[in-house]
């Protein structure tokens, strides 16, 4: 994004104008963030020397977007750039709990409690209730509470604190300690909040606290918001307006994202329900309901879109694949990394969810390491058990819930057996896992952490058991081993002070933790698959939307899955779906192809 190429508009020059706190409300691609960065230079210049402007965001994704267009904005010197602090609201509030937190009551060494062993924390109360969709509002308020006492016990108990409790927990802190809120605005005298309109409840007083003693500078965009489910409130801008009483500026009918293109239009439309017959830079196709020609039709738009992209030059070229949900990006992955004799593979990165890969690095680390006591196989059992317990993360299977008690009860048993010096169990699940581990027990190691990683993953994988199995595959999503990563680097220096891998386990558990916060990731480029709930806060220079399709027996539709409204079905509310579905086709610079099944087209265009 180079500002040399650019003559900012009427009203981004009144941003650059005006000092008080203020409200930027625009669509897609309206040029929020380009002001913001330009506005957070302009206050840089008018702080003392150590005061820094600080810019929060969500999503890590977000926040590397951010950092590469402050790193391209020309009309900043490097100096200033330095000075503007970009950060995601978790990163930051976990700084502040982290040197303060004590003052609450809060154990002194405090650690993060990862979703994943979150989800294991939390799995037995989430399979008590049962599926969300079921519950009555009741339920699900009980739900939240009885979830929520056992993150804040686990908190002040051991210190390991959940990310859903930091907000409330920074706000506790600012609320009654005025030192820590004076030291904060000293430090931050100006706060640019990204994608405010997602703020929660908790975030909010956070925000209303530090705007206190700084200047903050809200970004929103009312029909960005997709995140409903963790609290925002539409009526949050509103409550902005209210406390704050902000200058607010109009960005509303700006484009430059996808300019001399009808993307923003067809996004707007999307909304209204109305549509013209035709929009540059759309294009729609249907494609028949069956796995073969579906996956096959989007190969080939794929492959399409990848060739318009490079002949045109376009430098670092992104093409984002869209989907409504997990299940279906898995698809989309597996059939590009397939080469079939017609259609080739297609490198792509693929944006999964990491619970069960984070965990199934747990096992492989712990397998990495020498076997440390008499309780090695417990321990070993247990990795497992929580592999099962958190892979599903927010939303844990039955299936999963019950492989994971399964195993752990075969386990006792088996001990109870040895112990007792009786005949162990000879049809339990439990053997293929112990001759499994064993296996990896009489395994000999390089030093080369990337080889022995392979090495012991192989061995899961060759394993007769297909729960090991399991955890093998979800490694493979893993990329944190490649040449020069921290971890890599980490493990080598493992093996070089003690000979072997002392500390793998604990190496592993604190590369996530830094990968959680790390925003030096540049963002993805060429093919990317991702999941349209991910998509808020990029640009791709193409987009292709692609949904599922229905099942047909005898000419009725039995079931429906992966659409971008749930089941294809028209309801009364399908703001939602909506505002997902405008999100994901404004990502595009250039064009958005979107690909619905031409027998059961997507309800949103009918
Ligand atoms: N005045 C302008 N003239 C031309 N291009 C601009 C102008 N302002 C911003 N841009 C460019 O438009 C693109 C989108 O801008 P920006 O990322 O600031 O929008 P945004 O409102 O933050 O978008 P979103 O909410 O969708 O993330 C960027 O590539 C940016 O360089």
């Amino acid at each position: 994004m180079s500002s040399e190429k650019f003559i900012l508009t009427k009203e981004q020059h009144r941003i650059l104008k005006d000092f008080h706190n203020q409200l930027i409300i625009g669509g897609p691609g309206s040029g929020k963030t380009t002001i913001s960065i330009l506005k957070a230079g302009q206050w840089v210049e008018k702080l003392k020397e150590n005061q820094n402007v600080l810019f929060l965001s969500f999503a890590r994704a977000t926040v590397s977007r951010v950092i590469e267009a402050i790193d391209e904005q020309s009309l900043l010197s490097k100096e200033i750039k330095k000075r503007i602090n970009v950060d995601t609201y978790h990163a930051y509030f976990w700084k502040i709990i982290k040197t303060h937190g004590y003052l609450l009551g809060l154990p002194r060494k405090v650690s993060i409690l990862t979703p994943s062993n979150e989800a294991i924390t939390l799995s037995s109360i989430r399979n008590a209730y049962g599926k969300v969709k079921n519950l009555s509002d009741r339920q699900k308020e009980e739900k939240k509470q009885d979830e929520k006492d056992a993150i804040r016990k686990l908190a002040f108990e051991k210190g390991e604190i959940a990310f859903g409790l930091f907000a409330e927990l920074t706000f506790s802190l600012l609320d009654n300690c005025n030192k820590i809120l004076n030291l904060l605005a000293n430090s931050y005298p100006v706060i640019i909040l990204d994608e405010f309109q997602d703020t929660n409840f908790e975030q909010w007083k956070v925000i209303q606290s530090l705007g206190n003693r700084s200047i903050i500078i809200a970004l929103a965009d009312s029909e960005q918001r997709i995140f409903d489910f963790i609290g925002a409130d539409p009526q949050r801008i509103n409550h902005f307006k209210k406390h704050f009483s902000p200058k607010e500026f109009d960005l509303r009918n700006e484009n430059h994202r996808s300019r001399g293109t009808d993307i923003t239009k067809f996004g707007n439309d999307i909304l209204k329900g109305n549509f013209q017959d035709d929009y540059k830079g759309i294009k729609l196709f249907t494609f028949p309901s069956n796995n073969n020609q579906a996956f096959s039709e989007l190969k080939i738009r794929t492959i399409k879109a990848r060739k318009r992209l490079i002949e045109k030059d376009v430098k670092d070229w992104t093409l984002a694949i869209l989907v409504p949900t997990k299940k279906l990006m898995r698809q989309v992955s597996d059939f590009f990394n397939q080469k079939t004799q017609k259609l080739p593979a297609i490198h792509h990165h693929a944006v999964i969810d990491m619970h069960g890969a984070i965990l199934a690095a747990d096992v492989i680390a712990f397998l990495i390491q020498p076997k440390c006591n008499d309780n090695d196989l417990e321990q070993f059992v247990q990795l497992i058990c929580n592999f099962f317990y958190g892979k599903g993360g927010d939303l844990p299977t039955k299936t999963d819930i019950a492989e994971a008690s399964s195993i752990q009860k075969s386990f006792d048993k088996l001990y109870a057996k040895i112990k007792a010096k009786e005949k162990t169990p000879k049809n339990s699940i439990i053997n293929a896992i112990v001759e499994g581990y064993e296996n990896c027990r009489k395994l000999k190691f390089t030093g080369n952490p990337y080889e022995d990683w392979l090495t012991v993953r192989d061995t899961l994988e060759s394993s007769n058991c297909k729960r090991l199995k399991s955890i093998a595959l979800e490694a493979k999503n893993l990329r944190l081993l490649n040449r020069g990563t921290q971890l890599r680097e980490a493990l080598s220096q493992n093996w070089r002070d003690s000979g072997f891998y002392r500390n793998a386990l604990d190496i592993v558990r604190q590369a996530f933790i830094a990968e959680h916060f790390s925003i030096s990731q540049s963002p993805e480029k060429g093919v990317i698959v991702m999941n349209m709930h991910k998509a808020k806060g990029k640009q791709f220079d193409e987009v292709i939307v692609f949904e599922g399709w229905p099942k047909w027996v005898r000419r009725e539709i039995v079931s429906n899955p992966d659409r971008i409204v749930i089941g294809n079905k028209k309801s009364s509310d399908m703001t939602k779906y909506k505002y997902n579905l405008r999100v994901s086709v404004t990502r595009a610079k250039i064009r958005t192809t979107i690909m619905t099944p031409k027998d059961d087209p997507c309800v949103l265009f009918l």
